[in-house]
């Protein structure tokens, strides 16, 4: 899809492709750290593969909303811009998941990292609810390549690293 004049990205659509989203979860849950107590997501794109993993593995999941609904009493929130969606967009976390979070090893999960912004404000907000991130899984990395993010395929966005 293209995100710039001159720049196209690979779009993962895991939504309706039920025999890869149950492999990624599959090999995610795989690769969860011993050291993971809670699983957080992100909407959308984090729901159906946080749900999967959670199941597979038995931890308990949260889910980070992009709009403040009525009962969130309290909420922590961060603004992300990510690479494929226009605009600011935020996160929140509601009561009973900061309740969840905090004290705990966090991993966050995530169907891509692009531009690593959407991990940078998933890595706050699990500290704005007392929580620490130490593991970050996704589907695919695109673009630079992360060593300290779990990850099943790697997209290259530079035309000459496609073979
Ligand atoms: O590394 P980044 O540049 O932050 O990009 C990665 C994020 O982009 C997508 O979310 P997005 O909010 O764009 O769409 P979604 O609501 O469909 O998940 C994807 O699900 C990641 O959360």
């Amino acid at each position: 899809m293209p995100v710039a004049p001159d720049l196209e990205i690979a779009f993962l659509k895991l939504y309706g492709d039920v025999e890869l989203l149950d492999h990624c979860v599959k090999e995610l849950a795989k690769q969860i750290s011993d050291a993971v107590e809670v699983l957080v997501g992100a909407e959308a794109g984090g729901i159906l593969l946080t749900h999967g993993v959670a199941t597979a593995t038995g931890l308990p999941c949260a889910i980070a909303r992009k709009k403040r609904r009525p009962h969130m009493v309290s909420p922590v929130s961060v603004t992300v811009g990510t690479i494929g969606t226009p605009g600011l967009q935020e996160l929140f976390l509601d009561d009973a998941d900061q309740r969840l979070i905090a004290g705990r090893r966090v991993a966050v999960i995530d169907e891509v990292l692009s531009s690593g912004a959407t991990q940078q404000a998933m890595t706050t907000l699990v500290a704005q609810a007392g929580g620490q991130v130490v593991q970050t899984l996704v589907v695919a990395t695109e673009g630079e390549r992360r060593a300290d993010v779990t990850h099943l395929v790697h997209l290259p966005v530079n035309p000459s690293e496609v073979c």
